[in-house]
């Protein structure tokens, strides 16, 4: 459904995307990791349209992106950003709703979907008036799940979205995600530092690494890439091929 070929992105004398080939299927979920400041997030906004790729192609259900209108391309597409980003001066429910009012539903029948959407995370219906300020990080993150989801997107982008979360929470919101995901029959592609997040939200794993992706697999082939940078990545370690400042 999404296809990549050649992709480069450089910032001056600073290549950070040097010749992407990527495939992912309809419905799959798509997790890429790497190190910090290897290009997940330059990869993920040459995909929604936000940076321009110097070279490459980007192709959606076999159309080049750049041929299809903006808000046409991200009326399909839906995004937790990392840290939530919830708009402070609306209440839950108009941040969930934020499309459907957009697109000039009647508030009443944008609302009710909100209050379902709402519910879908976890959320009870009094959430709907609470301002993102009175909810708690936890709750923040659900509530912008659950605008990521309402619009029933078919395409999912997940940017960190563990990030700040105790681990109890982490494993609430991946398990939401995945549930999201397989229910509404989305594909998806998360970038996480969070082993959690990569082994319960991941159909298919992807190393991002000096430009390129370095290794592509199952997430059942993991633990046995035999991949050196994999290795490092999913134990943890400073030491190996991905050098870390200290
Ligand atoms: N708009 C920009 N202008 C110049 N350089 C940029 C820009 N956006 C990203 N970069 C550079 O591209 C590189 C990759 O950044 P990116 O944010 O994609 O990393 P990342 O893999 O998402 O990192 P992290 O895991 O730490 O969030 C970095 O060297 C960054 O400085």
């Amino acid at each position: 459904m999404i296809e990549l070929r050649g992709l480069t992105k450089s910032f001056g004398a600073n290549t950070v995307l040097n010749g992407i080939d990527l495939d992912v299927k309809r419905g799959e979920s798509l997790v890429v990791i790497g190190g910090s400041g290897t290009g997940k997030s330059v990869l993920l906004k040459c995909i929604l349209g936000l940076i321009d790729p110097d070279s490459g192609t980007i192709r959606i259900d076999s159309q080049d992106v750049t041929r299809i209108p903006r808000q046409a391309l991200l009326s399909r597409f839906g995004m937790l950003f990392q840290g939530g980003a919830l708009f402070d001066s609306l209440p839950v429910w108009q941040n969930v709703a934020f499309r459907q009012l957009k697109g000039r539903m009647p508030r009443a029948i944008a609302k009710a979907h909100a209050i379902e959407t709402l519910a879908r995370v976890g959320l009870p219906a009094r959430t709907a008036d609470l301002y993102p300020a009175e909810l708690s990080g936890g709750m923040q993150k659900r509530a912008a799940l659950a605008r990521a989801i309402a619009a029933q997107p078919e395409v999912i982008f997940f940017d960190e979205p563990t990030a700040g979360l105790d681990p109890i929470m982490a494993g609430v919101i991946n398990d939401l995600i995945r549930e999201a995901v397989t229910d509404l029959g989305a594909t998806a592609i998360t970038i996480t530092h969070d082993m959690t997040t990569v082994r319960t939200v991941a159909d298919r794993i992807t190393l991002l690494h000096g430009g390129l992706l370095r290794w592509v697999g199952a997430v059942a082939d993991l633990d046995q890439s035999g991949d050196a940078y994999v290795d490092q990545f999913i134990h943890g370690r400073s030491q190996g091929p991905i050098t870390a400042l200290r």
